[in-house]
């Protein structure tokens, strides 16, 4: 099956006054139709930055330095190209962690779904537009459209705001919807109605969803599949039930073992801290903070290991062990 949207060596630099830094190195994702992929990290782990590329909104001092994304095989961006004209809210629509970024407060919630649908369907009728606007309302879980649409952002509840934000990101149903940690700054039942709501859109409109979360929990409840990210890289990739009960990656352990667990005091947090933001590195970015690091984690670049169709870690651990198992034995193709 081909990717709707495919990233491949995808390397982000920033210019600072210290000079240009790696924030995201080599990163390759395939985001199917109908799927959502988790991409969890702590923060600061370059998912923002990630994603942001995809829709062409990083910010002034940074670029993407090697590698590229493309949408249905077409090149979006690369080192020379940079072509986010009818794709950017047409084809891949965006959800932020706050409504605030997606809504204006001096402007009824009608109005901006209309100027949304105007702006990228320029030949849609009046009457097509609210019919649109009626669905998607509808499908948000409104039942009290008129009043919606006849109201400020600042006369809805927060959650009400997030359903209209993703409402916004719909209309013009893209391809691909990219949230990012847009259930964070929700109470736990607003995001379990938000939650309920991402999840019958990817699987009735086969929207293809990549969902930014540092929450693994809330990442295998609602992804098909999961890219663990770690100062700037892609650690470990897997089915998401699979790599959360098995995981591999030293990181993604020490990840889950973090995770409170209800009826236990205590935690085991992860020592030390990542590494900041550096010109370029050797060795595996997590050794200074893993258990098993040995000499060669540290000195050697650590390549990707294979693991399955669509898994896989980079580890010179988990290399190890899979070339004392064989892949025959495994079962992998
Ligand atoms: N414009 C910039 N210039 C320089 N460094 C930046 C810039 N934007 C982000 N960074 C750095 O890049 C790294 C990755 O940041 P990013 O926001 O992508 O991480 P994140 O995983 O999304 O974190 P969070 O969950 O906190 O948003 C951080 O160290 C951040 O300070």
């Amino acid at each position: 099956m081909t990717a709707v949207l495919s990233v491949h060596g995808l390397t982000i630099e920033a210019t600072t006054g210290l000079g240009p830094v790696k924030l995201v190195h080599d990163v390759n994702l395939d985001l199917h139709e109908g799927e959502i992929l988790g991409l969890i990290g702590e923060s600061g782990s370059g998912k923002s930055t990630a994603v942001r590329s995809m829709i062409g909104l990083l910010e002034r001092n940074v670029r993407v330095s090697s590698g590229e994304i493309a949408l249905r095989g077409e090149v979006i961006s690369s080192e020379s190209v940079n072509h986010f004209e009818g794709v950017r809210g047409s084809e891949i629509g965006m959800i932020f962690q706050s409504a605030a970024m997606s809504l204006n407060p001096l402007m009824k919630v009608g109005k901006q779904l209309r100027e949304v649908v105007r702006r990228h369907q320029k030949h849609a009728s009046a009457k097509e537009i609210d019919q649109r606007l009626e669905l998607v309302l509808r499908k948000m879980g409104f039942t009290d459209t008129d009043r919606v649409l006849g109201a400020f952002p600042h006369q809805l509840s927060g959650g009400m705001r997030q359903r209209i934000a993703i409402g916004l990101a719909i209309v013009t149903e893209p391809a691909v919807v990219i949230a990012d940690e847009c259930t964070s700054a929700l109470d736990v039942t607003t995001q379990a109605e938000v939650v309920k709501l991402l999840r019958t859109l990817t699987s009735e409109s086969r929207t293809a969803m990549l969902f930014v979360t540092h929450d693994l929990m809330l990442a295998k409840d609602i992804c098909s599949q999961i890219a663990v990210m770690y100062a700037g890289e892609i650690v470990e990739t897997g089915e998401a039930n699979e790599l959360i009960d098995n995981p591999r990656h030293p990181y993604t352990r020490a990840l889950l073992q973090a995770i409170p667990t209800w009826g236990t005091d205590e935690l085991q947090g992860i020592e030390g801290s990542p590494p900041p933001v550096a010109a370029d590195w050797q060795g595996c970015r997590f050794a200074p903070r893993c258990p098993l690091a040995r000499d060669e984690c540290r000195q050697q670049n650590v390549g990707w290991t294979r693991l399955g169709d669509r898994s896989g870690a980079r580890c010179v651990v988990v290399q190890e062990e899979e070339v004392r198992i064989p892949d025959s034995v495994l079962g992998h193709a």
